[in-house]
C-alpha cells in the first residue's frame, strides 16, 4: 500500500512533470478497485446523477446524494486523495452557503478538497471557501451545471474569443486561491497554454495533455450506455459482461441448472428424523 498523497505531492508532481491519474468513483467497490490500481485521485462527481442515478443531467443531484456517495468512496479508498464535487445550488446563492456546504464534504465525508464549476463568476466563492481553510479545485470549459447557457454538452474555447474568456477564467480561479484547475472539453492548444501559464496544476478531461487526466469510471469501464463523449477511451466492456452474467443466471434458474448440491446446506441429523417430523404436520 502506497502512502496517501498530500497537497505538496501534487504540487511537486507538476514541477517534476509527473502525470496525475484521476478517475471518478461513486461507490465502495469502484473506489476500492481504483485504490488497488494506484490511481492518484478520485472525484466523487455530481456526474453520479447520470452514471449511477439515471438522471439526464447533473442538476437534480443533492448535497445528501454527494455526501452519501463520498462516504462510501472514502470507506473503499481510505488512502486515496478524494475530491468532493459541489452539486448544483450548493454554492450558487452566496459565499456563505458555499462555505457551509464545502465544509460538509470535509466534516461529514472526510474529503480532501472540493471542486466547483465556473471561473470569473465564482471567484468570490473560491476565495471564501479557501479562506475557511478548505482546498478548492476550479472547473472551467464545459461546465455541465450550466448547459442551459452553453446550449448543451458542447466543447468550449474553440474560437479565439471564447478561448480568451476561458484563459481569463483560469487566471481568476488561480488568483482566487484554488490549488488546482480542471479543464473540460477544450482544444489541447488552449489547455497547453493554461498549463504553462498557471503555477497551479491543470488537469484535463477531454482537453488533451495537461498536468494530469480525469475520466469518468462508467465511460472507461463500458458501464455507461446513454452516450460516449469523443474524449473517452474504453478500457473494458463491463456492461456486456454484466448482461451476459445475468442472462446466464436467468437461463440456469429456468432450466434448473442452479442451484445444485454445491449451493445448499446439508441437514445435521438423519433424514429419517426429518421425515418423522414432517409427518407430524399431515
Ligand atoms: N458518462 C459521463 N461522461 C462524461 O464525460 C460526463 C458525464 N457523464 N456527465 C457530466 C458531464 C457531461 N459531459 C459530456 C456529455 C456529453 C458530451 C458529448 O456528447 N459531446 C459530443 C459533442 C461535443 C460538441 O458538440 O462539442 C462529442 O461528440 O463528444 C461531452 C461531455 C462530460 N461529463
Ligand atoms: C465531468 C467531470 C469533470 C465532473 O465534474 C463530474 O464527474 O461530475
Ligand atoms: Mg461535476
Amino acid at each position: 500500500m502506497v502512502k496517501k498523497k498530500s497537497l505538496g505531492d501534487f504540487i511537486k508532481m507538476k514541477q517534476e512533470k509527473q502525470q496525475v491519474t484521476w478517475v471518478t468513483a461513486y461507490d465502495f467497490p469502484t473506489a476500492s478497485f481504483a485504490e488497488q490500481a494506484d490511481i492518484d485521485m478520485i472525484l466523487v462527481g455530481d456526474s453520479l446523477g447520470m452514471v449511477v442515478l439515471g438522471y439526464k443531467g447533473t442538476n437534480p443531484v443533492t448535497m445528501e446524494d454527494c455526501i452519501s456517495h463520498c462516504q462510501a468512496v472514502r470507506r473503499g479508498a481510505p488512502h486515496t486523495w478524494m475530491v468532493g464535487d459541489m452539486p448544483f445550488m450548493s454554492y450558487q446563492v452566496s459565499d456563505e452557503e458555499a462555505v457551509r456546504n464545502a465544509g460538509r464534504f470535509i466534516k461529514e465525508a472526510d474529503a480532501d478538497c472540493i471542486k466547483l464549476e465556473g471561473g470569473v463568476r465564482v471567484a468570490s466563492r473560491i476565495k471564501a471557501i479557501t479562506d475557511a481553510g478548505i482546498l478548492v479545485i476550479g472547473h472551467i470549459g464545459l461546465t455541465p451545471q450550466s448547459t442551459g447557457q452553453l446550449g448543451g454538452f458542447k466543447a468550449q474555447g474553440r474560437d479565439v474569443k471564447n478561448a480568451r474568456l476561458l484563459i481569463k477564467d483560469a487566471l481568476a480561479v488561480q488568483e482566487a486561491g484554488a490549488y488546482a484547475l480542471l479543464v473540460e472539453a477544450v482544444p489541447p492548444e488552449v489547455t497547453k497554454f493554461m498549463a504553462q501559464k498557471l503555477t497551479i496544476p491543470v488537469y484535463g478531461i477531454g482537453a488533451g495533455p495537461a498536468d494530469g487526466q480525469l475520466i469518468i469510471c462508467g465511460d472507461m469501464l463500458g458501464l455507461f450506455q446513454a452516450f460516449t463523449p469523443k474524449f473517452v477511451k474504453k478500457y473494458a466492456q463491463l456492461a456486456e459482461i454484466e448482461i451476459n452474467a445475468f442472462r446466464q443466471y436467468g437461463e440456469d434458474v429456468k432450466t434448473k441448472k442452479f442451484p445444485t448440491d454445491d449451493h445448499v446446506y446439508h441437514v445435521l441429523e438423519p433424514i429419517e428424523e426429518f421425515e418423522k417430523m414432517f409427518k407430524e404436520f399431515e
